[in-house]
């Protein structure tokens, strides 16, 4: 599923499948990614990339993944980018890389599967009326024009009768979402916190959103921005996408994170070409706008860690002007975002490589999973509004969690 073909200690995709690789998938050892390109299990670690997205980012990967492949070792890295663009990522170049075709499908559960611990306790931080008040002062903020676009997030933390079981997660995920591409990318521990001695902590979910990729000289990007719930009865739900898709509030949010992708890419692409409106995306909670951008590389060095860095963060993730929304969200959100609204993928040495935004994900370590979710605010937008859309957002893992 990469371009690269050149090291050696890759197994042949012939002999796998996406589910052995999740069956083979270690815990706090090796990063699982799955997406409809293809499965990738990155095992053990030849070396930790730990480089903020602000160091030269996209050269010290290709120079490290250069070396790696003269060496004839695994050349290509798997892991996560945080949102804050001056921390370091959870980068690795693993041991070994196995691949397999294809997406993870998952079968029904069986009654001999290990069920998943139970959810005993959901504490919101900040709490819902935080959230709102935040939400006000955001629209505050949009009213004397210094900004145009905030996405304001919160975190849900959950307590659970016995250890998260990682691997049964993203069992979960995959069977609720078939078109997401999963990932589980174990975490370093938090500055300052004490040793781990039980599991450490895991950066697991299932993301609708392509952030960037780029195959040979083909981009690709697809920002997603808009929200509807799904509902239970097929008319009212395909009224619920119909509605979103008509609504002026909603294409104005949307229409402001492809105006500044396609400024992003803009000097990276030859004809890039842009849908004149937004499409309907479905996840199992949510609806969601969405927009295809494809072009050409204009030029064969540039790779896909040069396209993640000049698009993050989004107006989906951070806001517009970025820089004043950056502000904004540490000014009103009371919790780091850490691996939440980043990035999560992988690069080879060839250039290629696939980015998913770090949405509808959580950070499992022991018996807590801490969920993230993040609402789009424009002028017009409701505050009770946004806290329900990040509580749909929130619903998919709940959802896997049997919350
Ligand atoms: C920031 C999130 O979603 C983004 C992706 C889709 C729709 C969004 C929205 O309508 O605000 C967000 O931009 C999240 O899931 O936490």
């Amino acid at each position: 599923m990469t371009g690269s073909r050149g090291s050696t200690r890759e197994r042949p995709a012939a002999v796998t499948t996406p589910t052995a690789l999740l069956d083979a998938w270690r815990p706090d050892e090796d990063v699982l990614w799955s997406s409809p390109r293809g499965t990738l299990l990155a095992a053990g670690t030849a070396e930790r990339l730990d480089l903020p997205w602000t160091t030269d980012l996209p050269g010290a990967v290709a120079e490290r993944l250069r070396r790696a492949r003269g060496r004839g070792e695994v050349d290509v890295v798997v892991g996560a980018l945080p949102f804050a663009t001056g921390v370091p990522a959870a980068l690795v170049r693993p041991e070994v890389l196995h691949r397999a075709a294809g997406r993870l499908v998952v079968p029904p559960a069986t009654a001999a599967e290990p069920a998943l611990a139970r959810v005993v306790e959901e504490r919101p931080v900040p709490a819902e009326e935080d959230y709102r008040a935040a939400v006000r002062r955001a629209l505050r903020l949009l009213a004397d024009d210094r900004l145009e676009k905030v996405v304001l997030a919160r975190a849900v933390d959950l307590r659970t009768d016995g250890p998260v079981d990682v691997r049964a997660l993203l069992r979960a995920l995959a069977r609720l979402d078939e078109r997401a591409r999963v990932f589980a990318v174990p975490l370093p521990d938090e500055p300052g916190e004490p040793p781990a001695g039980g599991p450490g902590r895991t950066l697991v979910g299932a993301s609708p959103e392509l952030l960037c990729a780029l195959h040979g000289d083909t981009v690709t990007a697809v920002p997603l921005a808009g929200t509807a719930a799904r509902q239970a009865d097929p008319a009212d739900d395909a009224a619920a996408g119909a509605a979103l898709l008509a609504s002026d509030k909603d294409r104005r949010e949307h229409a402001i994170v492809v105006e500044a992708m396609v400024a992003a890419l803009g000097p990276w692409c030859a004809d890039l070409q842009v849908p004149t409106g937004p499409q309907l995306v479905a996840t199992p909670t949510a609806w969601h706008l969405a927009t295809r951008l494809e072009g050409r590389r204009a030029d064969a060095a540039t790779t896909s860690l040069h396209l993640a860095r000049a698009l993050h963060p989004t107006p989906a993730v951070g806001g517009m002007p970025a820089a004043a929304a950056c502000l904004a969200v540490e000014e009103l959100e009371p919790v780091d975002r850490g691996f939440y609204a980043g990035a999560v993928g992988w690069a080879d040495a060839s250039g290629d490589g696939e980015w998913a935004v770090s949405i509808r994900c959580g950070v499992a370590g022991g018996d807590t999973v801490r969920l993230h979710a993040g609402a789009g605010v424009v002028r017009g937008s409701d505050p009770a509004a946004e806290l329900a859309e990040t509580g749909v957002k929130l619903d998919l893992l709940r959802r896997a969690l049997g919350a």
